[in-house]
């Protein structure tokens, strides 16, 4: 079998006297995507945190394509190929969709200049010939060439979270890690996710790790399941598999069987 790409093994965190994660394994190998799910208070946002860098675990580690990032910061971790979605998109309002893509793309591959690009006196600098097929390749691939040249102001949520999504990828990652991707869309807006994560994994063969409420989602877009309850794995499987796990069901009950069902 091979390495996965991210890999968490063993991940406790404690807040004062409550265990929020207990000894946590988590594996998401090449091209596929995984859904962590799990009842309110479970430990998803924990676990995130922890993956993304934004907190260090009590005890565990935590290992991208097999090197061992427990230590390091949310932007090296970035930089090794690890990339995040927010939950509230954190656009710049006075940006067009393609400049986030283009300004994120720069990041990448000129990091130096990124910063100072949109302080210099000619405003934001003129795209070369390959960064902008780059981005146009992007944008279109994530259907958002219509909206290319709109500031992001006033976007509707589902299409902010795809230019989140574009941003992410713009920096060529090869783990994405979703936070919460569908949470405030209308149901059509969730068609439209699934399908631009469907067209992303395929096209891509990036890995995805999605954290969400919405257990139907997880369940038709994930290759693997995993299901937290108060801070230990409670099932891992396809989704096929987590749908007939009575354990799955019963943390269930109350909340979403519907949706688990
Ligand atoms: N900063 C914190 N300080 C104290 N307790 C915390 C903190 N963050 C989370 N917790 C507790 O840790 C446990 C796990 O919380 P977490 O937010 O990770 O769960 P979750 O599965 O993401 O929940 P939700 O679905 O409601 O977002 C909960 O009992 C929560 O109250």
């Amino acid at each position: 079998m091979t390495e996965p790409r991210l890999s968490a093994r063993g991940i406790t965190v404690r807040f004062g006297g409550i265990t929020a994660l207990d000894g946590v394994d988590l594996d998401v190998p090449a091209a596929s995507t995984v859904g962590l799910v799990g009842p309110n208070g479970a430990g998803k946002s924990t676990l995130f945190s922890v993956l993304s860098g934004l907190r260090r675990p009590n005890a565990g580690r935590v290992f991208l394509d097999g090197l061992d990032v427990t230590a390091s910061t949310p932007q090296s971790r970035a930089r090794a190929g690890l990339a995040r979605t927010f939950q509230h998109p954190e656009l710049f309002s006075g940006l067009t969709v393609r400049e986030h893509v283009t300004l994120a793309y720069r990041l990448k591959h000129t990091p130096l200049r990124v910063w100072t690009d949109p302080l210099t006196a000619g405003g934001f600098r003129r795209p070369r010939a390959e960064e902008r097929d780059r981005v146009d390749q992007l944008l279109s691939g994530l259907r958002l060439q219509p909206l290319a040249d709109r500031t992001v102001r006033g976007l509707p949520l589902g299409s902010a979270r795809v230019v989140e999504i574009a941003r992410a990828l713009a920096r060529e990652p090869s783990v994405l890690l979703l936070d919460e991707a569908s949470s405030g869309l209308d149901v059509a807006e969730t068609e439209e996710l699934a399908e631009v994560l469907r067209r992303v994994v395929a096209e891509r063969g990036i890995s995805v790790l999605m954290v969400e409420h919405d257990v139907d989602l997880v369940l038709r877009l994930s290759d693997q399941v995993c299901v937290l309850d108060f801070g230990a794995r409670i099932a891992h499987g396809t989704p096929a598999e987590i749908r007939a796990d009575p354990i799955v069901r019963a943390a269930y009950l109350g909340e979403n069987l519907e949706e688990a069902r």
